[in-house]
């Protein structure tokens, strides 16, 4: 059986990706400094889990340090979560970091966010070090480790550019007051190793930044329009992390007035062992069954799902270095964003994709942005790349039984029971059938059942979050999770299909069929 093995070049691992996204979010056109006597300062909020969710993106705004921004404006807490930035934080920010209970913090090694005479500064850290050492927070500097090597195959697989103009200005800012830099953070033991390091990680951030010229379609402010840029290289980092074989893809939510609030990139689902699951391209035969495409998660999705803020207000954004297939518009439709910026694909992409343009322009307010490569000299790094490649007894003592009422004997058995019964709901449809690869040859075709799902949490008193069911375009599960994202975690899905799956399967074996039922 043909599996197309191929295993992504990505980001080490998605510390690495945090940083290079507060790094990056210091460049955003809404970055300032707060006042003169502050640096301007990016900020990458993550889960401190295994996911490591990205609960928010900032920077500093006028008035405003980067931490404050997202301490003060994040719906959820933030215990238990990290913190990258591109400076270590002032005092101030310090004790909002405290206040909001995070975990972690990590930080790059320039100049410290505070500015002014040597005396204050160094004053300053120490209050933010005394303050750290008696808080439970563990902070310290952080450099993403990524060979060079690994960089230029991502960004040949994500498809990242350079034009001419875009000379390498991450690189040559490594800190010439190094030194000085050194001393204010405690690391003057290991100044040549960190200045290399960081040289490298600059770099490599450079490498992994598409090109930010190119032009939109469809024209809006211009100060709008350096935002969507930012905003897709932002998605185009994101991409790097991502582990489908083939390619990479970012997305990230925005709120009009430049508000963070969600971030995913394309793969398999969390945990997957790589090589238990198909892996194989489009291109590859239909007929092995082994397609990747139905256990691939799409970046939108995943940003959908990982959203920090579950109500979509009128103009949120959705950027995506793709434009999304017609699936995920499902989804945005769905969770009801109208608005969607994507990079525009290339003249060869398959006719599908260009149907979900089609459908892109007449249901959303689609801005389409076409970078200047078609004119530009793709980056040494890219050529480089090309070319390395239950019974009765029990029914009696219960009637005479003047114990408890009789009921169902567990919550369990109530939400598979209202599964099957959702499946019955009048607004309950069979998904649409899905062609696994080329749709002209009519080799796979994927047909679904109707399914009812019921969502209720896992612990004491186990409440129902949500119960729904499939339509024509959405299937049960990704309605009711896009609906509840924060049903992902410490919650019980109960789904009809499987309950039928199982009864089918026990009345296969002629065995308990009974005991299932009632069960
Ligand atoms: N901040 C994140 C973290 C994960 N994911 C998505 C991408 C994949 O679909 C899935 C992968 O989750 P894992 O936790 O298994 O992550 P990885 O395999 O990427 O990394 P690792 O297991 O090395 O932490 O979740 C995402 O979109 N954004």
């Amino acid at each position: 059986m043909e599996r197309g093995y191929k295993i992504a070049t990505r980001l080490g691992n998605k510390k690495d990706l945090c940083m290079f996204l507060a790094l990056h979010m210091e460049n955003s056109p809404m970055c300032v400094s707060p006042s003169e006597k502050f640096n301007k300062t990016g900020i990458v909020v993550c889960e401190s889990d295994k996911i490591h969710k990205v609960v928010a993106m900032s920077c500093s705004r006028e008035n405003l340090h980067a931490v404050q921004h997202v301490v003060l404006n994040v719906p959820c807490s933030l215990s238990n979560c990290t913190v990258y930035l591109s400076r270590k934080p002032c005092s101030t920010c310090t004790t909002f970091l405290i206040q909001g209970s995070v975990s972690s913090v990590y930080y790059w090694p320039m100049s410290p966010e505070l500015k002014g005479e040597d005396s204050a500064v160094e004053e300053d850290l120490k209050q933010v070090d005394q303050m750290f050492l008696r808080s439970n927070i563990s902070s310290s500097v952080f450099l993403p480790i990524t060979d060079s090597d690994t960089v230029f195959k991502i960004s040949s697989r994500i498809k990242i550019y350079k034009c001419t103009e875009c000379s390498s200005h991450y690189a040559e800012a490594v800190p010439k007051d190094m030194e000085k830099n050194s001393s204010l953070l405690n690391m003057q033991g290991h100044i040549r190793i960190c200045a290399e390091q960081m040289k490298n990680s600059l770099c490599c951030l450079d490498c992994l930044l598409h090109c930010p010229h190119g032009k939109f379609e469809k024209k809006e402010k211009i100060d709008v329009e350096k935002m969507h840029t930012h905003a897709l290289q932002l998605c185009y980092l994101l991409a790097a992390r991502s582990d489908d074989p083939d390619r990479g893809v970012g997305c990230v939510l925005y709120s009009q007035n430049g508000y963070f609030f969600g971030a995913g990139y394309n793969g398999y689902p969390i945990g997957a062992i790589f090589a238990n699951l198909p892996c194989a391209g489009r291109d590859v035969k239909k007929e092995s069954g082994t397609a990747k495409g139905p256990v691939l998660i799409h970046a939108e999705a995943n940003a959908l799902l990982f959203r920090s803020r579950k109500k979509i207000e009128e103009n949120d954004v959705l950027y995506c270095t793709k434009p999304p297939c017609s699936e995920c518009q499902n989804y945005i439709q769905f969770v009801g964003i109208k608005k969607i910026v994507s990079v525009q694909e290339s003249s060869q992409s398959s006719s599908n994709q260009q149907d979900s343009t089609g459908s892109l322009k007449s249901n959303f307010e689609y801005y389409q942005w076409k970078p200047q490569y078609a004119e530009c000299s793709a980056s040494p790094l890219s050529k480089q790349t090309e070319n390395s490649e239950k019974r009765d007894g029990e029914e009696t003592e219960r009637k005479n039984d003047k114990g408890p009422p009789s009921r169902l004997p567990n919550k369990e058995d109530l939400c598979i029971f209202l599964a099957l019964h959702m499946e019955n709901s009048p607004n309950c449809q069979e998904p649409r059938c899905k062609y696994v690869g080329n749709k002209q040859k009519n080799s796979n075709i994927l047909k679904f059942f109707k399914t009812g799902i019921v969502i209720c949490e896992a612990n004491k008193p186990k409440r129902i979050i949500t119960m729904d069911c499939s339509t024509e375009d959405l299937h049960a599960v990704p309605k009711a999770l896009l609906r509840f994202p924060n049903a992902l975690r410490c919650c019980e899905v109960y789904l009809s299909s499987n309950a039928l799956h199982q009864l089918c399967k026990t009345f296969d074996s002629s065995s308990n069929f009974s005991s299932v039922l009632l069960a």
